[in-house]
């Protein structure tokens, strides 16, 4: 009997108790271009940090087939813009802190730019629903709430500058929105700001010039410490760290430093030695901080570790507050354990007036200046300027803080392979009968190069959105795929496949696997009974290669139309000439048989969708047995 579906209608095929789609926090009104496979798909070389630390090899799950809890809030669809209305609307652009004026100039040449600064939470979380990207420094909250209010329209937001911890990067993904800094354009500023403390907490400048300034000539009060000779330990030897290093040996100190994740050749190169968190602080005169700010690193100096310092140690923080204890500061101030601080940034900023660190008389003080000089900010603004741009148009960005970096040359010989990973997926699902719960996707990637070499984040992001896209109301991109596959309780495991073949391709196929589930084109089921595909690039275009056990060879363009037949000469006329009657033009057409007059698949690809009458004319053929109108 010839199946008579006209078109993929669905139930959610997706366990009944996840598949609260409504009230997802990633809605087809959150979008990012750079994941429509018709858009231009470009990005700069990465220099983050998740490509190799996300990779693995061999065979490995993504997700588990967890059912989570219905999320946070809910999203309207109705406010809906999308890659297509990107192109016909400028999109809106709110700057919530200063940014340099050559920033600002880039953002004007491509969307509608707000610069509103000091908004309270409120006037924050009122003004977002109307914006496309939002740019912050580190006086704007960008929390849960801001991600709710945005009602899904936030695609993209920009931190100009490095510390993203005001940035709720949790929440961001979930709602599939961006998030991009700008990480190198205030590195030196801020190394020089660090310096700059060291040199003028070691010879009491400020204390001396607001006595100067009070009247006063105290000139034995005012005696400082010198820094050559003395031990600087760098703590967090990154961006900053090093060039602080670079500087303090100029200055004739003894620089030592520590962090766990630096290379020892990097901290060689500058003449620097890696040491251990205790004996950095055991061993130096002077403690710089440059770590980024993580549930880690939270209050790290405390009063244990004030305890295991020299006596008369000296603290710089240009870093963030968060990593001191300040009560513990303030405690080892007062005991002479810490000589002296130099703080430019504190837990709670502006801090409270009767901030006890601020008001201390051992304390040098700045109100968050390290990033602050006309060059750091001119190039900071520039740099997430073109950031935001670049994602707003679409493009893989190079200084993504939440979705995996995929290098220029790595991400042109995918791009084939991405439309192909979001086609299988689109196909594959609707051969899934209505109602069925679909929890288990294989995949599984057939290559002649190593697995280490195959970066398949990418691809199964694509593949997930050919999935759930089709029958839910989630929108789905590179940030938050696995997050709402998980929400759906959908887990998808991959496989790679290595081939003793010519590596000059990075995938020679994709096979993707449904198990567990019923299909409404039974000729689809491997032995085994999933439902199973397999595509291939040819010439730079994806093609079907397999439908259950069938080989075929169509290119996934336009729409398809399945039939299982009986071989027997005139079954592509007959066929043809329906979908002629009905002016349905049919662009290709592929036979795959089990053996000469056994049972055949027909792939016919055509460019219109055909109406029902054609698709039941289609049916009543007597050879067909079954049939399946795809969209693809
Ligand atoms: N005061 C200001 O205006 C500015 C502050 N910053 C802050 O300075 C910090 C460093 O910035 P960058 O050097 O650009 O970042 P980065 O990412 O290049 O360097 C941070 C380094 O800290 C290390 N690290 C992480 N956890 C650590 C731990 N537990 N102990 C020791 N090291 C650890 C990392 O391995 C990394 O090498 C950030 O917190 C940033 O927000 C940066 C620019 C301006
Ligand atoms: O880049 C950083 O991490 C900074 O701390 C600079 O902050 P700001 O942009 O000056 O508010």
């Amino acid at each position: 009997m010839a199946s008579t579906s006209t078109k993929p209608t669905f139930t959610s095929p997706f366990p009944s108790s996840s598949s609260s789609s409504s009230s997802s926090p990633s809605t087809k009104s959150s979008n990012l271009s750079f994941l429509h496979t018709t858009s231009p798909i470009s990005l700069k070389l990465s220099h983050s940090n998740s490509l190799s630390s996300h990779r693995r090899t061999g065979s490995f799950e993504v997700n588990g087939a967890v059912k989570t809890a219905d999320s946070p809030s809910s999203v309207k669809k109705s406010q809906d813009l999308d890659a297509t209305s990107l192109n016909s609307t400028k999109p809106t652009i709110l700057v919530s802190e200063k940014l340099g004026e050559a920033g600002l100039e880039v953002l004007r040449g491509f969307g509608d730019v707000e610069c509103a600064y000091d908004l309270s939470p409120e006037q924050l979380c009122s003004k977002i629903s109307s914006c496309d990207a939002l740019i912050v420094r580190s006086g704007t909250k960008v929390n849960r709430q801001v991600f709710e209010a945005a009602k899904g329209r936030l695609k993209v937001v920009g931190r100009a500058g490095v510390g993203i911890d005001n940035v709720d990067l949790q929440a961001a993904t979930e709602f599939g929105c961006l998030v991009v800094n700008a990480p190198t354009a205030n590195t030196v500023a801020a190394a020089e700001h660090g310096i700059a403390l060291l040199t003028a907490m070691a010879r009491n400048i400020s204390q001396a010039d607001a006595s100067m300034k009070a009247g006063k000539w105290q000139r034995n009060k005012y005696v400082g410490v010198s820094v050559v000779g003395k031990t600087l330990a760098v703590m967090g030897f990154g961006k900053v760290g090093s060039e602080v290093a670079r500087r303090a040996k100029g200055l004739g100190m003894n620089v030592i430093a520590h962090d766990p994740y630096a290379p020892a050749d990097r901290a060689r190169a500058v003449g620097v030695d890696l040491v251990s968190f205790d004996q950095a602080i055991s061993t130096a005169d002077f403690i710089s901080l440059h770590m980024p700010l993580t549930p880690t690193t939270n209050k790290i100096f405390n009063d244990e570790t004030f305890a295991k310092m020299k006596k008369g140690v000296r603290i710089i923080n240009v870093a963030r507050g968060g990593v001191i204890d300040e009560d513990a500061l303030v405690r080892a101030l007062d005991s002479g354990v810490v000589a002296q601080a130099a703080l430019d940034v504190f837990t709670e900023e502006p801090p409270p007036q009767n901030n006890k660190l601020v008001r201390h008389e051992n304390v040098t003080a700045t109100p968050h200046l390290g990033a602050s000089t006309k060059e750091a900010q001119e190039g900071v603004a520039i740099e997430i300027a073109e950031a935001v741009v670049g994602a707003l148009k679409g493009e893989l960005s190079a200084t993504a803080v939440n979705a995996p970096m995929v290098p220029p040359e790595v991400l042109s010989e995918l791009a084939p392979y991405t439309i192909l990973a979001e086609k299988l997926g689109r196909l594959a699902v609707q051969l899934v009968s209505g109602g069925s719960g679909i929890q288990s996707v294989k995949v599984i990637y057939k290559s002649a190069r190593d697995p280490d070499d195959l970066d398949t984040r990418l691809l199964r992001a694509m593949i997930t959105k050919g999935i759930i896209e089709p029958i839910s109301a989630s929108y789905v991109n590179l940030v938050n795929a696995d997050f709402v596959a998980k929400q759906k309780g959908l887990r998808i495991s991959e496989e790679k496949v290595v081939l003793d073949s010519s590596p000059e391709f990075p995938f020679h196929s994709i096979q993707v696997k449904i198990s567990g589930v019923e299909s409404k084109f039974a000729s689809s089921n491997s032995e085994n009974g999933d439902i199973s595909i397999e595509g291939k690039v040819k010439y730079g275009i994806p093609h079907l290669t397999c439908v259950g056990s069938f080989a075929v060879d169509v290119s996934l363009e336009g729409n398809l139309i399945l039939c299982r037949q009986v071989d027997q000469p005139g079954m592509i006329g007959k066929v043809g000439n329906i979908l002629g009657e009905q002016n349905v033009n049919v662009s290709f057409m592929s036979v795959g048989r089990t053996a000469r007059r056994n049972k055949a698949i027909m792939a016919i690809g055509v460019d219109e969708e055909p109406n029902r009458g054609a698709l039941n004319k289609i049916g009543e053929v007597p050879a067909i047995e079954e049939f399946v109108f795809l969209k693809l």
